[in-house]
C-alpha cells in the first residue's frame, strides 16, 4: 500500500486523501466515450425555454425522469458526474440540443458524431445510458413530445440534488439538434492545460462570464479525470522538467504512484475532490486554495487574480455556490437553444436522427 505509507507523517485528514485517491484509483476502471462543441451564440437565451413547457402535453416528466435518476444514482453514482459533464458538452457544441447523443453512422469513417471526436473519448457510458432509460420511461408515457435535450437538463439537475448539490427549476423546450459534426468538437470543449485567458475566451464566446467560469469548474466536486489530464504537472510543469510548484506535496506523491510519466495503466483515474469525490459540495473551491487542484485548469482559478476572489468568496459559503452554481446551469442550458422543425427535430431514439 504505497499510497498509505507514504503518508505517514501526514494529519490523519491527509491519510484519508491518500487513502481515497488510492481506493477510487483501483476501483474506477472507466471506459467513456465524448461529444464534440461548435462555437454557439446564445441569442435570446431564456425567452425560449420555460419551467412550465410540458404542463399539458407530459405533465409527469419530471417524475418520470426522477424514477431513473434516483434509481441509477444508487446502483451506479458515477452517473451523477458523468451526466453533468455530458450536458456541459453538449450545450457547448451546437448548443443544448442533445447532438452529443447522436451515434456515428456504421459506415466508414467520414462524418463521425460529435461522440467520436478525441474530446469526447472520456464521457462516460453511464451518462448515455441515464439519458437512454429516461427516455424509454418518458416514451412510453408521453410518446414524440420530450426532447432528447430537456431529458438530459433534467437528468442533470438530479444528479446535481442527489449527490447534495442544490434543486433548482428547469427550463424546457429544447428540441434536438440535426447536426453532430466530430470536427466541431475540438474548437469548443477545453483542455486540461489552458490558462484562464483561454477558458475566458471560449466561456465568453457562449455567453458565460468570469464568474460563470469559476462557478461552472465547482462542477469538479465529484468525477474522475484520466491520468493523462494532468500527468505533465506531476513530472515536467510547462517544459521545466520539475513538476508543477503549486501541487501540494503530499498530494503530488500520491497521484505520482498512480501515474507514472510513462507508461502508466491508460484507464486510470484519481477524483477531482480528494475530500469528497462524491458528494455535491463547495470543497472543491477550499481544495484550489490548499493546492489540491487535480488539473492545471482548476488550479489556475485560484491564482490569477481575476478569478481568485471567486474562489475565495465560493470557499466560505456553500449556499452562496449552490445559488451561483443554479444559475450558472440555467444559464448554460440556454446556450445555443433551438425551437421548431426548421433546425430542431423530437427524436424518439435519442441516439438516431429522424428521418
Ligand atoms: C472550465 C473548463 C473545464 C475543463 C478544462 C474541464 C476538463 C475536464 C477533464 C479533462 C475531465 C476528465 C475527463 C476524464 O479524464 O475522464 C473532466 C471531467 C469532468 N468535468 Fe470538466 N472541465 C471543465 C469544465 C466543466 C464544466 C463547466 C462542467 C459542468 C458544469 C464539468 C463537469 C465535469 C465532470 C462532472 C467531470 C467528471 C466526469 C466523470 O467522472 O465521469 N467540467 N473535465
Ligand atoms: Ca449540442
Ligand atoms: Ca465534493
Amino acid at each position: 500500500m504505497p499510497v498509505l505509507t507514504s503518508s505517514s507523517s501526514s494529519s490523519s485528514s491527509f491519510t484519508s486523501i491518500s487513502l481515497s485517491i488510492f481506493l477510487l484509483l483501483i476501483l474506477y476502471n472507466t471506459t467513456v466515450i465524448c461529444s464534440a462543441t461548435t462555437r454557439t451564440k446564445t441569442t435570446h437565451p431564456n425567452r425560449q425555454l420555460s419551467v412550465n413547457y410540458y404542463a399539458k402535453s407530459c405533465p409527469q416528466v419530471e417524475q418520470l425522469i426522477g424514477s431513473i435518476t434516483s434509481q441509477q444514482f444508487k446502483e451506479s453514482p458515477v452517473s451523477g458526474p458523468a451526466t453533468i459533464r455530458l450536458f456541459f458538452h453538449d450545450c457547448f457544441v451546437e448548443g443544448c440540443d442533445a447532438s452529443i447523443i447522436i451515434s456515428s453512422k456504421q459506415q466508414g469513417n467520414k462524418m463521425l458524431a460529435e461522440k467520436d471526436a478525441p474530446d469526447n473519448k472520456d464521457l462516460r457510458e453511464e451518462g448515455f445510458e441515464s439519458v437512454r432509460k429516461a427516455k424509454a420511461v418518458v416514451e412510453s408515457k408521453c410518446p414524440g413530445v420530450v426532447s432528447c435535450a430537456d431529458i438530459l437538463a433534467i437528468s442533470a439537475r438530479d444528479y446535481v440534488h442527489l449527490a447534495g448539490g442544490p434543486y433548482y427549476q428547469v427550463k424546457k423546450g429544447r428540441w434536438d439538434g440535426k447536426i453532430s459534426m466530430a470536427s466541431k468538437v475540438a474548437s469548443n470543449i477545453p483542455q486540461a492545460n489552458f490558462t484562464v485567458d483561454q477558458l475566458l475566451k471560449l466561456f465568453s464566446s457562449k455567453g458565460l462570464t468570469l464568474e460563470d467560469l469559476v462557478v461552472l469548474s465547482g462542477a469538479h466536486t465529484f468525477g474522475f479525470a484520466h491520468c493523462q489530464n494532468f500527468v505533465s504537472r506531476l513530472y515536467d510543469y510547462r517544459g521545466s522538467k520539475q513538476p508543477d510548484p503549486v501541487i501540494d506535496p503530499r498530494l503530488l506523491r500520491a497521484l505520482r504512484m498512480s501515474c507514472p510519466h510513462y507508461g502508466g495503466n491508460a484507464d486510470i483515474v484519481a477524483p477531482f475532490d480528494v475530500t469528497t469525490p462524491f458528494v455535491f459540495d463547495h470543497a472543491y473551491y477550499g481544495n484550489l486554495e490548499a493546492k489540491l487542484g487535480l488539473l492545471a485548469s482548476d488550479q489556475a482559478l485560484s491564482l490569477d487574480p481575476r478569478t481568485k476572489p471567486i474562489v475565495q468568496a465560493l470557499a466560505k459559503d456553500k449556499q452562496k455556490f449552490f445559488q451561483a452554481f443554479a444559475a450558472a446551469m440555467e444559464k448554460m442550458g440556454s446556450i445555443g437553444v433551438k425551437r421548431g422543425r426548421k433546425h430542431g427535430e423530437k427524436r424518439k431514439d435519442c441516439s438516431m436522427h429522424m428521418l
